[in-house]
């Protein structure tokens, strides 16, 4: 059990910050790490006691992150333009050489508009410990900020964080909740009306897409713990991103998002379009009957055709190549399937992760097109605030960066959880059909709380 403790690797690094107070400081941000061995990082994560929380778990890759506390925390609670933060962003990008260096968070679905307290319209952090898990082993690194701080501090709380690790103790087993209440923003005739408003054909014209979304309130009996309910979320989708931010003890967002907004490695970029649903059916053979259907149908063709061109689009102007796949794909979750198409770009050189961002977020799979036009109409009638849901959540570093679109994602509050479904209305949308696709799309998240 002692590995559980990582009392080995602790003395280790604590060994390291001792050398590193004997020596000048050389860069502002200094990184020390230690390997050990494997751990259930969602189990880790849960016993801790310091925040911010973060955990990530990226959709084809074997690593998983969790992360505690902070060493630099970018908050931005008013309005910040792309501009600015790709500044800062650049700036604090010079403060260190070191390969690893990771600035985990995310930008809000509509910066232009309040959101979620602590999460802000935008918040990354460089998190004072970060366990990694590769298979087998586990490195912890210890992040340090010598920048504007008094250096021999600056060590003492690093020392005092890793005083405060826990042992690694099982998540608390997933309780059955009873509903209290749910209440749905839009309510069904709300939602009725305004995909009547996007359908219009006068409307449509010009702006063929709006992804209209919901928030469904559930009320509950108990407390949710989030690390618990992820865990039990990304059992039944594997395939997907699993992602969670807990800034303070009584808010957490969680996602099992199967969208990629982009991994960028060096100057090559892996996008995709996402968009166009059907449910799974009971059986291989109407499962795949299903997924014919969705590859054959207009209206969700349509849907997916749109995000792809807006996306390559957008990257031209970055990109010495952009290609897209011109026949989609189908991607399979546990309760629905989608319309799939890989997009991939070699960016020019330069092009920043903000660039990107900037370029890609909101893609029409969540927003609309036109973005401003869609994002007006959202922003004016949807009745409430979207916060971090369909917002951009990953990590940035020098050499790879990576976001999700936060789609599939739940604001869990004591007593009460939050639940997000959005559904691209186009022409030819059918109001209860599309009331449905957003049911569809929250039928893992309710057979998980159901069976609670
Ligand atoms: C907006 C959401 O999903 C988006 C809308 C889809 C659609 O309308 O077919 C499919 C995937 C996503 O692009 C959501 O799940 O909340
Ligand atoms: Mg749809």
């Amino acid at each position: 059990m002692s590995g559980h403790v990582f009392s080995q690797q602790i003395n280790e690094l604590k060994e390291k910050l001792i050398k590193l107070k004997q020596t000048p400081v050389i860069e502002p941000i200094v990184q020390l790490s230690a390997d050990a061995p494997s751990v259930p990082v969602l189990s880790w994560l849960g016993s801790q006691v310091i925040y911010p929380k973060i955990y990530w778990h990226g959709r084809d890759k074997i690593e998983e992150v969790a992360a505690i506390g902070s060493c630099k925390d970018f908050f931005f609670e008013d309005q910040i333009d792309d501009d600015s933060l790709a500044e800062l962003y650049q700036n604090q990008r010079g403060k260190s050489h070191g390969q690893d260096i990771r600035y985990y968070g995310g930008l809000a679905f509509d910066r232009s508009v309040e959101c979620w307290g602590e999460f802000g319209r935008a918040r990354f952090v460089l998190p004072r410990i970060e366990i990694r898990r590769n298979g087998n082993t586990i490195r912890i690194l210890l992040n340090l900020n010598f920048d504007n701080t008094c250096p021999q501090q600056e060590c003492e709380d690093a020392l005092a964080a890793l005083m405060q690790i826990q042992r690694a103790t099982p998540l608390s087993p997933p309780k059955k909740l009873a509903l209290m209440g749910r209440s749905d923003l839009p309510n069904y005739p709300r939602w009725q009306e305004l995909v009547e408003q996007v359908t219009q054909q006068q409307f449509n014209k010009t702006t063929p897409k709006v992804v209209l979304s919901r928030q469904t309130q559930l009320e509950v009996d108990d407390i949710i713990d989030p690390w618990t309910l992820l865990a039990c979320w990304q059992g039944r989708n594997p395939n997907s991103f699993q992602f969670g931010f807990q800034f303070s003890k009584n808010k957490a967002f969680i996602s099992c998002s199967p969208e990629r907004l982009y991994l960028r490695r060096q100057q090559e970029l892996y996008t995709e379009a996402l968009a166009g649903t059907t449910i799974r059916g009971l059986n291989q053979e109407e499962d795949q009957c299903l997924a014919q259907q969705l590859l054959d149908d207009t209206k969700n063709s349509h849907e997916n055709q749109l995000v792809r061109q807006h996306i390559v689009e957008s990257l031209a102007s970055l990109s010495q190549y952009v290609g897209a796949e011109e026949v989609p794909k189908i991607f399979k979750l546990n309760h629905i399937q989608h319309l799939h198409r890989d997009i991939r770009a070699q960016l020019k050189m330069g092009v920043s992760d903000f660039d990107l961002l900037k370029a890609l977020h909101p893609t029409p799979a969540v927003g609309g097109l036109p973005r401003f036009s869609a994002l007006n109409f959202i922003r004016q009638r949807e009745g409430y605030a979207r916060g971090w849901y369909a917002g951009a959540c990953g990590y940035l570093n020098h050499y790879e960066s990576e976001f999700s679109v936060a789609i599939r994602s739940a604001l869990i509050e004591p007593r009460r959880i939050n639940l997000f479904a959005g559904a691209g209305i186009v022409a030819g949308s059918d109001p209860q059909a599309e009331w449905q696709e957003l049911e569809n799309k929250l039928a893992t998240i309710m057979s998980i709380l159901i069976d609670f």
